[in-house]
C-alpha cells in the first residue's frame, strides 16, 4: 500500500487504526495540561506579523536544528530580518526528514493554512505570501489558533509570585470558551542554593505581604501562594526535578538550613536535599487537600552551553537528556508524601527513556484512593515526543500498567500553532492499537478500542483534573 506524504491516512498503517483515527480521535477536543503559551498574548489576541514571528521568535526546537544544519545565530535569534530567517527555516526542513518537525511543520502549514505544498527553499516565497496574508487577516490571533484547534483547556507555566492578573482577566472575556489555567511552577523555591532563590525570595515577600524570616513563614508563604492559584482556577503543579534528591529531614532541620541560605547563600548538597524533600512533601499535602495533579519533570539538563545561556537565558535550545540513579530518591519521595498521608494525583515524566520502566513500575507502587490512574507514567517528553518515543512510551505503559488509563499528550509548547502535536499523537495512538488489533493481540472490538481512544484522547484528563467547569466544545 503506497502512501501519499500526510494525506489523511497519514501514520495510520491498518483498516483498523484508520477507523479509530477517523471515527473516534480525530474531532476530538484538546486538553492541553502543560505549555508555556504566554498568558498576556492570548488575553490581548496577539496577531503575527509573518510566519518567522508565529514560528521562530521563541521555538527553541526549531532553533536547535537550525543550528545543527549549519545555520548562522543571526537567521535563528539574531537580528536577521524575519523572511532572511524564513527562508533559513525552509532550507533546514528538507534536511529534517525523520525528525518530527518536519511533520510538524507541514501538519502547521495544512491544518491553520491550507497549504500542501512541501516547504523549501524553491516554495518559500510563495508559501511566505500565502500564510502571511492570513496571518495578517481576520481569525489568526492567539486566540483564534488555540478556538481553531478546539482546546478546552490550556495550563500555562506560572511561578507562584506570579500575579496571575492575565488569567484573571481571561477569564472575564466573552466569547473565548477555552479556559485557561494557571499551573504552579515553585523551581525557585526548591532550588536554594541558585543565584536565583534571593531575588526570588524578595518577590514572594511582595506578594506574601510580610516577611519571610524563618522557614515557617517561608511555607506559609508558599501556602498562601497555592490556594491563591486555586481560586484562580489552577489545579496542577509542576517540578522540574533536573536531578532527584531525598533526605529524612525534620522541620527544625530545615529551619536551620533555611537560616543558613539565608545567611551564607549556600548549603551542602545534603541541606539542599532535605530542604527540597520536606518543601516538596509539605507541598504535596496541600496538593492533595486541593485535589491537584503534581508533575515531576525529570532528567533535563538544562543551559549546557555558559555562553550562549549568558547571551539567550534559558529555554534557548542548549538542553540535553541527564542521566543518572532515580528509583531510589524517587520512590522515598513518594513513599513519604503517601506515609504523610497525602500523595496526590502524580504525573512522572523523564527526559531520559532509561528512566521509562523505574517511573511506570514505581507508578504501579502507589495507586491507590480508588482514584484510576492516579499515579501516571507521563507522555514522552522534549527529546522524546516524537513517533517512536511516544510509541515506546505508550507499549511500555501498556506492558507495566493500564494504558487506558492515561492522560495522553499535551504540547509543552510556546507556540500558538503546536496543537497538532495532539493529531500526531492521536493517530500513533491509534496506529499502535490497530497494529495489535491486526496481530491478533488485541481484540477487533471497536467499541472496546473506541472507548480506549477517547479516553487517552480526552476523556481520561477531563475526569483526571479537577478543573473548574470547563465549557466543553463537544
Ligand atoms: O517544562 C520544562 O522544563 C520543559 O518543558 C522546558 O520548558 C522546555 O523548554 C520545553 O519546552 C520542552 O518542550
Amino acid at each position: 500500500m503506497t502512501v501519499k506524504f500526510l494525506d489523511q491516512n497519514f501514520m495510520l498503517h491498518s483498516d483498523t487504526a484508520i477507523q479509530l483515527y477517523h471515527q473516534v480521535a480525530k474531532d476530538m477536543p484538546i486538553i492541553d495540561y502543560h505549555c508555556h503559551l504566554s498568558p498576556q498574548e492570548i488575553l490581548e489576541n496577539k496577531t503575527f506579523k509573518n510566519i518567522t514571528e508565529a514560528w521562530l521568535y521563541g521555538d527553541h526546537y526549531k532553533w536547535r536544528v537550525m543550528r545543527a544544519n549549519g545555520i548562522e545565530e543571526k537567521y535563528i535569534t539574531g537580528d536577521a530580518d524575519d523572511y532572511d530567517k524564513f527562508l533559513a527555516w525552509a532550507r533546514t526542513v528538507p534536511q529534517l526528514i525523520g525528525n518530527p518537525l518536519y511533520h510538524w511543520t507541514h501538519l502547521e502549514l495544512q491544518r491553520f493554512f491550507g497549504v500542501d505544498e512541501l516547504l523549501s527553499e524553491k516554495t518559500a516565497p510563495q508559501i511566505w505570501q500565502k500564510v502571511n496574508e492570513q496571518l495578517q487577516g481576520e481569525g489568526f490571533g492567539a486566540r483564534d489558533l488555540i478556538t481553531k484547534s478546539k482546546v478546552t483547556v490550556v495550563c500555562t507555566t506560572d511561578d507562584p509570585v506570579d500575579d496571575l492578573g492575565y488569567h484573571a482577566q481571561i477569564r472575564e472575556l466573552n466569547g473565548f470558551s477555552t479556559a485557561v489555567l494557571p499551573s504552579f511552577r515553585p523551581d525557585k523555591a526548591l532550588e536554594i542554593n541558585r543565584a536565583t532563590f534571593r531575588p526570588w525570595l524578595e518577590q514572594l515577600v511582595g506578594v506574601y505581604g510580610s516577611e519571610i524570616r524563618t522557614y515557617d513563614d517561608f511555607l506559609k508563604a508558599l501556602e498562601q501562594r497555592v490556594r491563591f492559584f486555586h481560586a484562580a482556577g489552577g489545579r496542577v503543579s509542576d517540578h522540574a526535578l533536573d536531578t532527584v534528591v531525598f533526605a529524612e529531614a525534620t522541620q527544625a532541620e530545615v529551619n536551620q538550613i533555611f537560616a543558613k541560605a539565608l545567611e551564607q547563600g549556600q548549603v551542602s548538597s545534603e541541606e539542599e536535599a532535605k530542604h527540597k524533600s520536606y518543601t516538596l512533601v509539605f507541598l504535596s499535602q496541600l496538593y492533595a487537600e486541593l485535589d491537584w495533579a503534581m508533575q515531576f519533570h525529570i532528567h533535563a539538563l538544562r543551559n549546557n552551553s555558559t555562553s550562549m545561556f549568558r547571551q539567550l537565558g534559558p529555554d534557548t535550545g542548549y538542553d540535553s537528556v541527564n542521566d543518572g540513579l532515580i528509583a531510589k530518591p524517587l520512590v522515598s519521595l513518594l513513599d513519604a508524601m503517601e506515609s504523610a498521608g497525602a500523595l496526590p494525583k502524580t504525573i512522572l515524566y523523564s527526559l531520559n527513556p532509561n528512566d521509562y520502566p523505574v517511573l511506570a513500575s514505581a507508578a504501579g507502587s502507589f495507586q491507590s484512593g480508588g482514584i484510576a490512574g492516579k499515579i501516571q507514567f507521563g507522555t514522552a517528553w522534549w527529546y522524546n515526543d516524537h513517533r517512536d518515543g511516544m510509541h515506546e512510551q505508550m507499549k511500555l505503559l501498556a506492558n507495566m500498567g493500564v494504558l487506558a488509563r492515561f492522560v495522553g499528550m499535551l504540547t509543552d509548547s510556546r507556540s500558538f500553532l503546536s496543537y497538532t502535536r495532539h493529531e500526531y499523537f492521536h493517530r500513533l495512538l491509534c496506529d499502535l492499537l490497530g497494529t495489535w488489533v491486526e496481530q491478533g493481540e488485541a481484540p477487533d472490538d471497536m467499541e472496546l478500542l473506541s472507548g480506549i481512544v477517547e479516553g487517552i484522547c480526552y476523556t481520561n484528563a477531563e475526569q483526571y483534573f479537577n478543573f473548574p467547569a470547563v465549557v466543553s466544545v463537544q
